[in-house]
């Protein structure tokens, strides 16, 4: 089996005096999508907070591309190319749109054929490129965000329910922009609740709870499974048709 592009082995971390996970084990294989599901407060967001090292592990270890950045600093884990979307969608509201990704490019300029080819799955951004980041809707506010990630290649994408309280005409665009992102030059984490977003979407998936994945595996095999996913996710079998 190849090398996988993100490991944690037994990962332990304490929110103050809260133990929260419990030790996690994920493998992330590099290309392609997964996908981090499970009930609220089942430890998937402290655990996209754990990779980046704004929480620190007080147990195991955290390995990307067979290094150890266990004990990195939150910088020095973004210069190796790990980038994150927190579910509070993280734009500066006073900025405009094109702003935002001009402070996110590394070299302090942007490349004209990336935002090109950004704005070709979120063509809402060339809309608003000059207004203000604040004035727009919650879905347009998420694809600041994902922009700003990715307005340099970043080889991991860790990204927190982008779909939260967004209309289904806008799921639908993130769905396609994932879509063309797992395929051209990214491997992404997603953390999601809803299970229709990623069910085709995902490749392989983790199921959290209590702190600690409970079930990893193929998505096909997840997906295709009504009993597997009545026991792991507590979906009745109507609700994702
Ligand atoms: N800053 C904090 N202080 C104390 N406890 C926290 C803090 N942040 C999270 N927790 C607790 O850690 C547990 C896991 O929270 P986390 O946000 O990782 O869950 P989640 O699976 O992402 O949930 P959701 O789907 O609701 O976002 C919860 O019990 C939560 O209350």
């Amino acid at each position: 089996m190849p090398e996988p592009l993100l490991s944690l082995s037994g990962v332990h971390t304490h929110i103050g005096q809260y133990h929260i996970l419990q030790g996690v084990d994920l493998v992330v294989p590099r290309g392609g999508l997964s996908v981090l599901l499970g009930r609220n407060g089942a430890g998937k967001t402290t655990t996209l907070r754990t990779i980046m090292g704004l929480w620190k592990a007080s147990a195991g270890s955290i390995v990307f591309e067979g290094r150890d950045i266990t004990k990195m600093s939150t910088p020095d884990i973004a210069r190796l190319g790990i980038a994150y979307v927190p579910e509070s969608m993280a734009v500066f509201s006073e900025l405009t749109v094109r702003e935002n990704l001009l402070l996110a490019a590394r070299g302090g300029a942007l490349d004209s054929a990336r935002v090109d080819w950004i704005c070709g799955f979120f063509p809402a951004l060339k809309k608003f490129w000059n207004y203000p980041a604040g004035n727009l809707s919650g879905g347009q506010k998420q694809m600041v965000a994902i922009a700003r990630a990715i307005v340099e290649p970043k080889k991991l994408l860790l990204v927190d329910e982008p779909t939260k309280g967004l209309a289904p005409a806008i799921v639908q665009s993130l769905m396609a922009a994932f879509r063309e992102l797992k395929d051209l030059d990214s491997t992404i984490l997603l953390v999601e609740q809803n299970f229709n977003f990623v069910r085709t979407l995902g490749d392989t998936v983790g199921v959290m709870d209590d702190g600690r994945v409970a079930h990893a595996g193929a998505m096909r095999e997840l997906a295709e499974d009504d009993a597997l996913q009545t026991r792991l996710l507590g979906l009745s079998l109507d609700s994702h048709q």
